[in-house]
């Protein structure tokens, strides 16, 4: 058994090329997360909180360095490999919901299972009801996105996220479109899926109020992890940043 958290990040930069310029957007970042931590990315605009997330997520892969997530390391693996790593190990919610409109809110959390085989119609439902009921909406399975807040727009988005059973949700600035006593109530969603299912949370924000629901939170600017507060030491563990 490895010894290493479920996302390990070793030395790990990224850049982007824009026309003649180099985009540092990370920079020699070592990272462990531990399974089941509630955990914060904070930052100021731009100091490459969602391109710290992409590479988790599997979205995307590092310049130099070494991401392993669950164990395995994603460097040199095909987009096909990576897709199907991504598919059972994560868990997506974004700002901005990313609901299809035609479909209703069941038919939403319902389709990333279609890619799941194994399962049969009737397990499908089954969990699809399960999920909408932890995010409280089971009124609501008919209704489309446009008929739904905000607020329970993210719900949906949550449930969608958990119905694969991932190992990681990841959150981009998740209340970053919803007031705050809404995204106060998703916080505390998160957070009581966390206690309970044991899922480990990672999201990213600039919300200070946010910021504090987090068990630990890891602080970047300008590609670079500038502090780590960890508030609760069993959830998570740091390979300390060695500068070179
Ligand atoms: N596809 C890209 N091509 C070129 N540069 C990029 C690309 N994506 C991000 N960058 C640059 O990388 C840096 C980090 O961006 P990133 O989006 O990760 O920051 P962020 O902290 O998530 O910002 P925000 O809070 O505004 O979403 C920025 O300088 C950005 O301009």
């Amino acid at each position: 058994m490895s010894d290493t958290g479920i996302v390990h990040l070793e030395n790990v930069s990224k850049d982007y090329i824009l026309g003649e310029q180099k985009v540092q957007a990370l920079k020699d970042i070592t990272l462990d997360i531990a399974s089941g931590a509630f955990l914060a990315i904070a930052g100021p605009s731009g100091s490459g909180k969602s391109t710290l997330l992409n590479l988790i997520g599997c979205i995307d892969t590092p310049t130099a360095g070494k991401v392993l997530i669950n164990g395995q390391d994603i460097s040199g693996r095909t987009p096909d490999d990576l897709s199907g790593l991504r598919a059972r190990t994560i868990g997506f919610v974004f700002q901005t919901f990313n609901l299809f409109p035609v479909l209703s809110a069941e038919e939403n959390v319902e389709y990333p299972l279609l890619q799941f085989r194994e399962l049969k119609t009737a397990e499908r439902r089954i969990r699809v009801a399960e999920y909408l009921d932890i995010v409280g909406l089971s009124r609501f399975a008919r209704h489309r996105p446009n008929q739904l807040s905000g607020g329970q727009r993210q719900r949906v988005a949550i449930a969608r996220a958990l119905a694969t059973h991932p190992k990681i949700v990841l959150a981009d600035e998740p209340t970053a479109n919803l007031d705050h006593a809404t995204g106060e109530g998703i916080l505390e969603l998160m957070k009581n899926i966390n206690d309970k299912f044991e899922t480990t949370f990672i999201f990213s924000t600039h919300d200070s109020r946010v910021m504090a629901i987090a068990d630990n939170v890891i602080h970047i600017q300008d590609g670079q992890i500038v502090q780590r507060e960890i508030r609760k030491e069993k959830s998570m563990h740091v390979i300390e940043h060695r500068d070179r």
